[in-house]
């Protein structure tokens, strides 16, 4: 017993939260720090007794997105606090000061659409003779209630519900809201509905968790279940990956305990990161600086210098060589063909090759694909005025001629038809076009760099591309390995797509939370960067702060675009239309009718189709 009493001491004073889960899932060891990063304890110097909210209690309310992170908090529960306000709806941002269940007292309140928050949100009151405010601080994530001049803070990582209960004759506060309180089971909603709460700042109440269950304690999570395949001997244990844990992020090691026998349970080593956005600040610094450093190891080697492919990124191996192909092709004027899967960054790279030859000089891209092929001669070529019926009586001029000095991009080269591959031969090999209806050549100075995603071997024993052409573009061939031959690549393609998005749409710049890194990380891209670029760019419209979750990634509805049919994607595309507007207009079913231009027939029958709730 001594000897017990003795190992828990020597664990409280350990500066690292530890963890003791046995075999039957209950917690055994649960250090000081442990309670602290998981809000069991607190180590603030306000306290309250234990209680439950009763009539007459002033209630003051923070929530930055009703329904979200206070304990699934409805519009009609504020009817508790005499708000029965209909415009009030799930999602939005809101500020209230009321009396417990007293119908007489008029509430104050303010709300608005969560996504449409102001910076600094605030609401203040003397009410009942107390002075009383409540704000938001969306840039620094902090949730402030203010009564008679002390400070309740909450700091919130995606959305919290923040509370603070004052006994309504004394002025006394008697709950307020801390880190914890799903441990605590004391949401919002909880406490409002009259959930008992536990004291805080006073040892004689604190939350028993020794014997406790796993799900006694905690909501399962991913966590839980590496734990649980640990337990049964499936895992070996792991070392500092990050999980959720209270919806706080902590970084965790597990390791198991036991013998030749099996499993007796696991220690949890856990790391409070909440301060994560510092650390993954820190995280990608380095990464940039590793960067930089096989840049410079890539100079001494290849000459490449360190701002080249800035745009272009991806260190592995295959990369590796790729970059140094693209970069000796940009020192010469060869012909370049660009082979790889749809989506790998072929357009990217025949950029970059231009950019490095010569940045001033135009660079024009062309889609072979897109171009109605009755049109294709003239928009390559230009033609002079009155050519044929509808032509423009000054003529016109045509890429190859605005490519002049630079580079044209053909993109699809497989698709041009075959009378065009003679005319395209023949200006290869004598750098002259011909506009329709012209007579005299025009010579023109050019690169070209084409590309394709078919296997163009292929298409010239089939008969549908000239070998002779093939040989002439194939002067410098130049393959897009995919995603999945790369893995390494793909934090870096991560972080540089995640600045692009935000830069593009004038964002805060916004960071990955560990999971949902994790959850990104070990999708297995099949090959395709512009996926990638989907899943992100989609994760940023659907992520109201700056950090990114796991369930902002919606990773498990993609499928390789080369097996789905044209109906597969149109619906796909649909299901995904509907449940972003779903989202962005916090379900308000009239609304997104309108904003979508779609009957109230078919947008139930659609969002029956793809079992939408
Ligand atoms: N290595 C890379 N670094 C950064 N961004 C990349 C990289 N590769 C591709 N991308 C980005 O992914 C997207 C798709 O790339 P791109 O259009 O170049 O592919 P592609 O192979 O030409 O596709 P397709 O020919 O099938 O239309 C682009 O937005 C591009 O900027």
């Amino acid at each position: 017993m001594k000897r017990r009493k003795i190992f828990h001491e020597i664990a409280d004073s350990i500066d690292e939260g530890m963890i003791y889960i046995d075999k039957k899932r209950r917690f055994q060891v649960f250090n000081h720090k442990a309670k602290e990063i998981t809000g069991v304890i607190f180590k603030n110097a306000a306290s309250h007794p234990a209680g439950t909210v009763e009539d007459g209690d002033i209630v003051i309310i923070a929530d930055n997105l009703i329904g979200n992170d206070d304990g699934d908090l409805k519009p009609e529960d504020l009817a508790l606090i005499n708000i029965k306000d209909k415009n009030i709806k799930t999602g939005d941002a809101l500020l209230a000061i009321g009396v417990y269940k007293n119908s007489e007292m008029k509430p104050v309140y303010k709300y608005i659409r969560g996504n449409s928050i102001t910076p600094q949100f605030e609401l203040s009151e003397l009410y009942l003779g107390f002075s009383v405010s409540a704000m938001i601080l969306a840039k620094e994530s902090l949730m402030r209630i203010t009564v008679n001049n002390i400070n309740y803070d909450i700091m919130y990582l995606n959305s919290v519900g923040h509370m603070v209960i004052v006994d309504g004759k004394t002025g006394q506060v008697k709950f307020f809201q801390e880190k914890g309180y799903t441990v605590r089971k004391e949401s919002l909603k909880e406490v409002l509905t009259g959930a008992h709460y536990l004291a805080k700042g006073t040892s004689g109440n604190e939350l028993e968790v020794i014997g406790a269950t796993i799900e006694d304690i905690f909501e399962y999570n991913d966590l839980f279940k590496e734990i649980d395949e640990i337990l049964v001997g499936n895992s070996g244990g792991i070392c500092s990956t990050d999980y959720e844990l209270n919806k706080r992020p902590v970084r965790c090691s597990i390791y198991p305990v036991g013998n030749e026998n099996g499993v007796d349970g696991v220690v949890l080593k856990i790391r409070d990161l909440s301060k994560m956005e510092e650390l993954l600040q820190d995280r990608n610094e380095i990464i940039m600086e590793m960067e930089k450093k096989s840049h410079n190891f890539n100079k001494l080697y290849m000459d490449i210098s360190a701002d080249a492919f800035e745009n272009f990124v991806g260190n592995s191996m295959l990369m590796k060589e790729v970059k140094f192909l693209a970069y000796k092709s940009s020192k010469t004027k060869f012909n370049v063909l660009i082979t790889g899967e749809s989506g790998t960054g072929k357009s990217q790279l025949a950029y970059e090759i231009h950019h490095l030859y010569n940045k001033k000089a135009p660079f024009v891209e062309v889609n072979c694909n897109a171009i109605a092929p009755n049109l294709i001669e003239s928009e390559l070529f230009g033609y002079v005025g009155g050519a044929f019926t509808g032509a423009l009586s000054s003529g016109k001029t045509g890429y190859f001629e605005q490519a002049n000095g630079g580079t044209i991009f053909l993109d699809e080269i497989a698709d041009l038809p075959m009378e065009m591959q003679v005319k395209l031969l023949y200006v290869m090999q004598n750098k002259v076009i011909y506009r329709v209806g012209a007579t005299k050549p025009t010579y023109v100075d050019i690169r070209i760099i084409t590309a394709t995603n078919q296997n163009l071997q292929k298409a010239v024993a089939n008969g549908t591309f000239r070998q002779d052409l093939y040989y002439r573009i194939n002067v410098f061939p130049i393959h897009v390995p995919p995603l999945r031959e790369r893995k390494s690549d793909l934090y870096l393609l991560i972080n540089k797509i995640l600045n692009k998005i935000c830069n593009r749409y004038n964002l805060e710049p916004k960071l990955f939370s560990g999971q949902a890194l994790n959850k990104i990380m070990h999708y297995n891209w099949p090959g395709n960067v512009r996926e990638l670029e989907n899943v992100i760019e989609r994760a940023i419209t659907l992520c109201d702060s700056n950090l990114i979750y796991p369930e902002h990634i919606n990773i498990m509805e993609i499928q390789p675009q080369t097996v789905m049919n044209f109906k597969k994607r149109v619906q796909q595309a649909e299901k995904e239309i509907l449940k972003n507007a779903l989202k962005e207009y916090s379900g308000d079913k009239q609304k997104i009718m309108e904003e979508l231009g779609i009957s109230k027939s078919v947008f139930y029958d659609k969002l029956k189709r793809y079992g939408i709730k």
